[in-house]
């Protein structure tokens, strides 16, 4: 275990949806990670918050079945929960009644003599959209840490439920609390391939004098899922695949593969950077929707030999639900480095594979001097950079086959994460956590660009909304997502691509 680095301030994390399934799968298994890493600060403390109805004991051990599935280190180091979940406290609170709220007031004084200093007062709210502005508005006025700013707002995404409500949330937080103290997550952004992209693309000579619409013939964006939503059908109903992920991970990912290059990595540097991609991204008139972009919904069906249920059939989700669970867009980005290459974005539940990759495909060699025959197996150039679960990044290239004459075939040169280090990476949460409590707003989403990202994706949402889709379920479980989706690609002469293996054809 590490010590010699320089911890952040105390901290006194309230937790809204302390009792919720992120909570559960991904902050507490966090902060015990970051806890066994010597990363929590000296004084802290955990509260969660719900209305179920748990005492400390049974929220400790509800929390300790969520690190035992869930946390990258299971419980391998003996005694260590003991020590950590005595941080860990359960507020049972309706965080629509005002009147409770006295309770966090009290904590926070309670805490503050403990610690014999003003901690930061970090309030994550774990929650679904719509309680998110009743929140803040019973925060602000308990003027927690006025004087000192400790106080720091975490609200996860989706940010909003369209361009109107986050903006109006935006206005909200900027009433009561500096922009220096609000964090709105997107925890694409906190996982190491994706931070990596940055190191790949600016520290390296190699592949930026490339990176544009002379070299590369166009981006695909997947981010699969096997699972279905997993008992969240209350939430999703009133999200969607692009809400859900479109909106916010994947424009992120796409952001990061088409910015400029910043001159720092101060965080307002690289976010200015980022926004200017979402306002060149080219906003599809409401009549060209249907012809860029897809969505779907998962039948019932099976998957590794196991029935699931379908979409409409899952808890609290109605039987006629226009919901979609799998969303296809094709994107332009109307800017020098980009015009008319066209990056293909698509996500999906109960897809045939767990697998987030982006894809650069470049253009072929201007001319092929070799026989002929040698050009059945003549692939152009592509990097894929795997996202997860695989961490890596391929780089294809034309190699001659051993033997005489001249064969060619397409090879992998690859970067393995788990080949390259010993450590173990750091999940996306802890990161993120860390940030939060170090007061670092780089991996964080600012205002403009949530409302850039709404904008890019409104036309859509407003033409699906109009006209609910006469087919649904259409695609089947396992599957990779409708018809329709390869035909979005097949169309311009391309295909959607898989997670490479070495001599995939694809
Ligand atoms: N789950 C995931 O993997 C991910 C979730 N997110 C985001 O996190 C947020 C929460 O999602 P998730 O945890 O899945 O949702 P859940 O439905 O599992 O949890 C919702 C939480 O909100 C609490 N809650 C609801 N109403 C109240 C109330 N009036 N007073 C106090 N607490 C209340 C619930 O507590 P109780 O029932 O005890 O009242 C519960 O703890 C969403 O915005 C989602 O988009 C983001 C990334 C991944
Ligand atoms: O934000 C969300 O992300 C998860 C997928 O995250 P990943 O890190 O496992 O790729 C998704 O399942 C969930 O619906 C969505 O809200």
């Amino acid at each position: 275990m590490s010590t010699n680095h320089k911890r952040p301030p105390s901290s006194l994390i309230f937790i809204f949806g302390g009792s919720g399934d992120l909570n559960h799968r991904k902050l507490s298994p966090a902060l015990y990670n970051l806890f066994i890493d010597n990363w929590m600060p000296e004084k802290f403390d955990i509260v969660g918050i719900g209305r179920r109805p748990y005492d400390n004991v049974s929220y400790r051990q509800h929390l300790y079945k969520g690190i035992g599935e869930f946390s990258r280190r299971k419980d391998d180091q003996p005694g260590r929960w003991d020590t950590f979940s005595k941080y860990v406290s359960y507020l049972q609170m309706d965080a629509e009644n005002e009147a409770e709220y006295e309770k966090i007031a009290e904590i926070v004084k309670q805490k503050e003599a403990e610690y014999g200093e003003h901690p930061n007062v970090i309030f994550y709210l774990a929650v679904a959209p719509q309680l998110v502005a009743g929140i803040v508005s019973k925060l602000g006025p308990l003027n927690i840490c006025a004087d000192t700013k400790c106080t720091r707002v975490v609200v996860e995404k989706p940010f909003g439920h369209n361009l109107e409500s986050a903006l109006e949330l935006n206005k909200l937080l900027a009433s009561m609390f500096d922009e220096k103290q609000i964090y709105r997550i997107d925890h694409y952004l906190g996982k190491e391939t994706v931070q990596n992209i940055l190191a790949l693309r600016f520290a390296n000579a190699l592949f930026e004098p490339i990176w544009n619409r002379n070299y590369i013939d166009h981006i695909q964006i997947t981010a699969a899922e096997t699972v279905g939503v997993e008992g969240r059908g209350d939430f999703y109903e009133s999200s969607g695949a692009l809400r859900d992920m479109v909106q916010n991970h994947i424009l992120q990912l796409l952001c990061m593969i088409a910015m400029e290059a910043p001159v720092s990595f101060d965080a307002d540097e690289i976010r200015n950077k980022k926004v200017d991609v979402l306002h060149a991204i080219r906003k599809l008139r409401k009549e060209d929707v249907h012809h860029n972009a897809v969505r779907g919904q998962y039948s019932q069906g099976w998957m590794k030999a196991k029935e699931v249920a379908g979409y409409r059939q899952e808890k609290n989700v109605d039987k006629g639900s226009p919901v979609d669970t799998f969303a296809a867009v094709k994107f332009y980005i109307d800017n020098w480095r980009w015009q008319d290459v066209p990056f293909y974005v698509r996500t999906g539940k109960r897809m045939s594979d767990k697998e987030t990759i982006i894809t650069i495909q470049f253009k072929t060699a201007p001319n092929f001097a070799f026989p002929p025959e040698a050009a059945e197996t003549w692939r152009p150039n592509r990097l894929t950079i795997s996202i997860a679960p695989e961490m890596d990044i391929r780089l294809r290239f034309q190699a001659k086959r051993p033997g005489q004459g001249v064969a060619l075939s397409p090879v992998d040169m690859i970067f393995s994460y788990k080949d390259a280090y010993i450590e173990q990476e750091p999940e996306a949460y802890e990161t993120l956590l860390l940030d939060v409590m170090e007061g670092n707003a780089t991996l964080f989403m600012r205002e403009d660009q949530v409302a850039a990202a709404w904008k890019v994706i409104m036309p859509i949402l407003e033409a699906w909304q109009q006209r609910e889709p006469v087919d649904f379920p259409n695609y089947a479980p396992g599957s990779w997502g409708p018809e329709d989706a390869e035909a979005l690609i097949a169309r311009d002469g391309r295909n959607w691509v898989t997670l490479p293996a070495p001599h995939q054809e694809n």
